[in-house]
């Protein structure tokens, strides 16, 4: 169980996380949706411990990040097209990070045949497509094989065959009690892959929960989640970061928030 609470953090004058609080549980699969410059790759960055919150706290079964004992083993993230020397090949970066935590070589073949790397492994990184970079994140984030996967966006990149696949895989996740939050901006595509739902803009919560309750609560009748999210964050999911997205949370936080912080502050998403 993931357990963020009032995590904010701030750039300069602007407050790009607001006292965010949610939940994710084992089992589900959680979108975690916003427009861009909502603040969903800051959270993921503090959740994983690159970057250090001004506030609130990140728990995994209640401990927090810096203190899990063997973190790479309970929390995968793909946070963004990782930067990999493009001189070394796919395998030889993969089985630098595996030694790192004392993973041997044979989970390093493992993830690279699990992401469809195989056959490309020796190939120098620098000469990988985005999607193969992308499936280079991935296996890097599998290499503990984690109980929780953070994924910041991984279907960019990726072709329709690459989609499905991410989409498969997140799913087979899910199925074996797995913990995963993924976060997008694309809701045709979540709407086919989550179970629940974390709606935020300009760093706040707008909605949580369960996704059919945030599609009945928020679009009209048989209407879908794009709707629902188009009616909490008042604009679409891809609109560029600046005005559109301050107008949209603005229009869309005071429906959302209660639903979504009442939820929260009970401490469960469900
Ligand atoms: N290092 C930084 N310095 C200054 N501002 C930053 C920094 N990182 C993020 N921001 C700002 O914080 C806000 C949230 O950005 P963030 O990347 O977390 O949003 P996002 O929801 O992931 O958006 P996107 O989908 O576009 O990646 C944006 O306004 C962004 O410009």
């Amino acid at each position: 169980m993931i357990d963020v609470t009032e995590l904010t953090k701030r750039q300069g004058r602007a407050t790009v996380v607001d006292a965010l609080s949610f939940t994710a549980a084992p089992g589900r699969v959680t979108g975690f949706l916003g427009p861009n410059g909502a603040g969903k790759s800051s959270t993921l960055r503090m959740m994983v411990g690159l970057d250090r919150p001004d506030g609130g706290t990140v728990r995994y079964d209640g401990v927090p990040y810096e203190r899990l004992r063997r973190p790479l083993h309970e929390v995968g993230a793909l946070l963004e097209t990782e930067s990999v020397h493009p001189g070394r090949s796919g395998r030889s970066h993969l089985r630098a990070l595996a030694r790192t935590h004392r993973i041997g070589d044979r989970r390093v073949a493992e993830v690279i045949e699990l992401t469809g790397l195989a056959g490309a492994e020796r190939r120098r990184a620098g000469t990988y497509s985005l999607g193969m970079r992308q499936r280079l994140g991935i296996a890097a984030a599998l290499l503990g094989d984690p109980a929780v996967l953070l994924l910041d966006e991984p279907v960019n990149g990726l072709d329709p065959e690459g989609v499905v696949w991410i989409r498969s895989l997140m799913r087979r996740w899910a199925g074996d009690g797995r913990t995963v939050l993924v976060s997008s901006h694309l809701m045709a595509e979540a709407a086919l892959t989550v179970d629940d739902v974390v709606v935020i803009a300009r760093g706040r919560l707008l909605a949580a929960g369960p996704l059919e309750e945030i599609v009945s609560g928020h679009a009209s009748p048989g209407g879908s989640l794009e709707e629902a999210f188009i009616r909490l964050t008042g604009g679409p999911a891809d609109h560029s970061a600046g005005a559109g997205a301050g107008a949209g949370t603005t229009a869309g936080a005071g429906a959302g928030t209660a639903a979504g912080a009442g939820r929260s502050e009970r401490g469960s998403t469900r």
